[in-house]
């Protein structure tokens, strides 16, 4: 059994990383962490999330000695703000810690994204270098070698997923920038209120337009510009990515068909659902999928896909990344 520990146990994703652990047979919680001085030190956290009372009801205590913890821990999973995740993800390696990160603190080499997307400087750039972009589907080889994991945004998940096969085969024209439109629920932005993400006050708009942080991780990764609209919408979980892109001269609805089936068809958690049809939040609400739709008119094609955030887009990509990396079966406590 592999000691694990997860730190922001008790935020959105840190909740549902604890339920698959607790369910996980080859994983042992060994320890559930919040800041110093939160609110919630020594609750327990099935009185603060009341799904997992009566499964795990261990405390959530105060992370106050990084080093003491890494000692006692095999693979930490790190649920914490960017800026958290940066300044203690080093002193858990630096134990031979195996670490998961859902920040975004690893997730892209260059100069100046962090001091440009992020506001502050990475002083960890060797780790930065190490790293592994878990992306699972495509990159299982390197994150089965990994130290350290770093899990991909929500909407880069839901993104990349869609364009990733029909890029890799050539069918698309890249000279016209692919164009994101995503709408998010609200649990996107984390478990604290502030006046733009209190459920009341949300209706469905734009944000970010042209400065979301999400725009560079998803050119970077996918070597390809894109236009990317995120959108705030009024449910709770969710994201549905619908992405229109020119396709390469002569390229048919088959091509893509083709193209999508192939990539996913030992991927349970990807599904491709044929030419013609959309994907839906509520297919993949409270799951680990992710569902791609297609349709093709003349040289256009228009993508849906969809995934829950909390889920395939952070904490059961994290576990699948888990299973990747320590060569458990690949939808242990997430299918
Ligand atoms: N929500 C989503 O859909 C997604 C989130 N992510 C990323 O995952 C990470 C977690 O997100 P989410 O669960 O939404 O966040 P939440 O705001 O819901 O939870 C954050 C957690 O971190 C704890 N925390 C804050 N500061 C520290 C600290 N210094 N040391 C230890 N724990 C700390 C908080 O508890 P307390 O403040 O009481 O200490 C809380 O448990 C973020 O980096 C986010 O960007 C990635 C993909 C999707
Ligand atoms: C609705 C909402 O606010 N969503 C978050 C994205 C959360 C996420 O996945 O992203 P990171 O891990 O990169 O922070 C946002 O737009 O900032």
């Amino acid at each position: 059994m592999l000691k694990t520990v997860i730190v922001g146990a008790s935020g959105y994703t840190g909740a549902e990383l604890t339920k698959m652990v607790f369910l996980h047979p080859e994983l042992e919680l060994s320890g559930l962490y919040v800041s110093e001085n939160s609110v919630d030190a020594n609750k327990s956290i099935g009185d603060l999330h009341g799904a997992l009372k009566g499964l795990v009801d261990l405390p959530l205590q105060p992370l106050k000695d990084v080093s003491a913890v890494a000692k006692s821990a095999d693979v930490v999973l790190l649920a914490t703000a960017h800026e958290v995740s940066h300044n203690i993800a080093p002193t858990f390696l630096a134990e031979g810690c195996k670490v998961f990160d859902l920040s975004g603190a690893f997730r892209v080499q260059s100069d100046s994204f962090y001091t440009d997307y992020y506001g502050f400087e990475h002083q960890y750039g060797e780790w930065l270098e190490k790293a592994v972009y878990g992306l699972a589907e495509w990159n299982e080889a390197d994150i089965a070698k990994a130290d350290l994991v770093a899990v991909p945004g929500c909407y880069p998940t839901a993104s990349q997923l869609a364009l990733k096969p029909l890029l890799d085969a050539g069918l698309i024209d890249t000279q016209q920038w692919p164009v994101i439109n995503a709408v998010s629920g609200v649990s996107g932005a984390g478990r604290k209120a502030s006046m733009t993400n209190s459920f009341c006050e949300v209706s469905l708009h734009a944000y970010g337009v042209f400065t979301h942080r999400h725009q560079p991780e998803i050119s970077t990764h996918l070597g390809c510009d894109v236009i990317f609209i995120p959108h705030l919408g009024n449910f709770k979980r969710g994201i549905l990515a619908t992405i229109t892109a020119k396709l390469a001269e002569g390229v048919s609805e088959v091509q893509v068909t083709e193209a999508l089936e192939k990539a996913y068809e030992n991927k349970t958690l990807v599904r491709p659902l044929g030419a013609g049809q959309s994907a839906k939040l509520q297919s993949v609400q409270n799951t680990g999928f992710c569902d791609i739709g297609w349709s093709v008119k003349g040289q256009h094609v228009i993508l849906t896909s969809a995934i829950d955030n909390l889920l395939k887009g952070a904490a059961s990509q994290a576990m699948q990344c888990i299973n990747i990396r320590f060569g458990f079966s690949p939808l242990t406590a997430i299918v």
